[in-house]
């Protein structure tokens, strides 16, 4: 991260950074279009108050070999590492991380959206790191503290990295809401490290 401004969101029982620009405007672009068509898109299907629903947006799970992550009711495997994604990593490993699988979100229009969650799954241990990349449309993306309910809104830059560790993930839950008017396609790419 030498050179990018890491910004340290103000946020009890957090801890939170932005660095709106860890990839340049042109590696953004680049990784960007390599994305759409390297992966492994498909749409998922999530399992709510007894009844399966399609994933309002793509995804694709890429990792170390045979990883398997269980998501919304549903146990993914993983593909394998795809050349932009390598490269990706690496970037995140120069600066100071190690993580072993990917969650790919392609939200496909401002129709797109992630509902309340939290990143808390078992197999992401006690104090998950979630290295977020976003890529393509600027959507806006919410925090909600579970006990107090108070919200942070940020929005999220082409090119930039969110890093959710600590605590975050106990107190806190984020979303990404709608956005009608939004009508190009963003790529998310939340970097994990899955305990084996
Ligand atoms: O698209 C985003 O920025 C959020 C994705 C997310 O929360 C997740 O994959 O768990
Ligand atoms: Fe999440």
């Amino acid at each position: 991260m030498d050179g990018c401004k890491s910004l340290k969101l103000p946020l009890v029982d957090a801890e939170i950074a932005y660095i709106a620009d860890f990839f340049s405007n042109d590696e953004a672009d680049r990784i960007y279009t390599a994305l759409l068509d390297e992966l492994s898109w498909h749409q998922g299907d999530v399992h709510v108050f007894g009844k399966w629903y399609k994933t309002p947006r793509l995804q694709a799970w890429h990792g170390d070999n045979s990883l398997v992550y269980r998501y919304s009711g549903k146990a993914l495997t993983t593909e394998p590492w795809t050349k932009t994604l390598i490269e990706v990593r690496s970037r995140l490993e120069a600066a100071g991380f190690a993580p072993n699988a990917v969650l790919a979100n392609q939200y496909r229009d401002g129709s797109d959206k992630m509902g309340w969650h939290s990143d808390d799954e078992p197999e992401l241990g006690e104090q998950p790191v979630i290295l977020s990349l976003s890529f393509g449309a600027v959507r806006d993306f919410d925090l909600r503290h579970k006990k107090t309910k108070t919200t942070h809104r940020i929005s999220l830059e082409h090119g930039s990295l969110l890093v959710m560790k600590g605590s975050t993930q106990k107190f806190w839950q984020h979303q990404l809401p709608q956005r009608k008017r939004e009508k190009s396609p963003r790529i998310n790419l939340t970097f994990r490290t899955i305990i084996t």
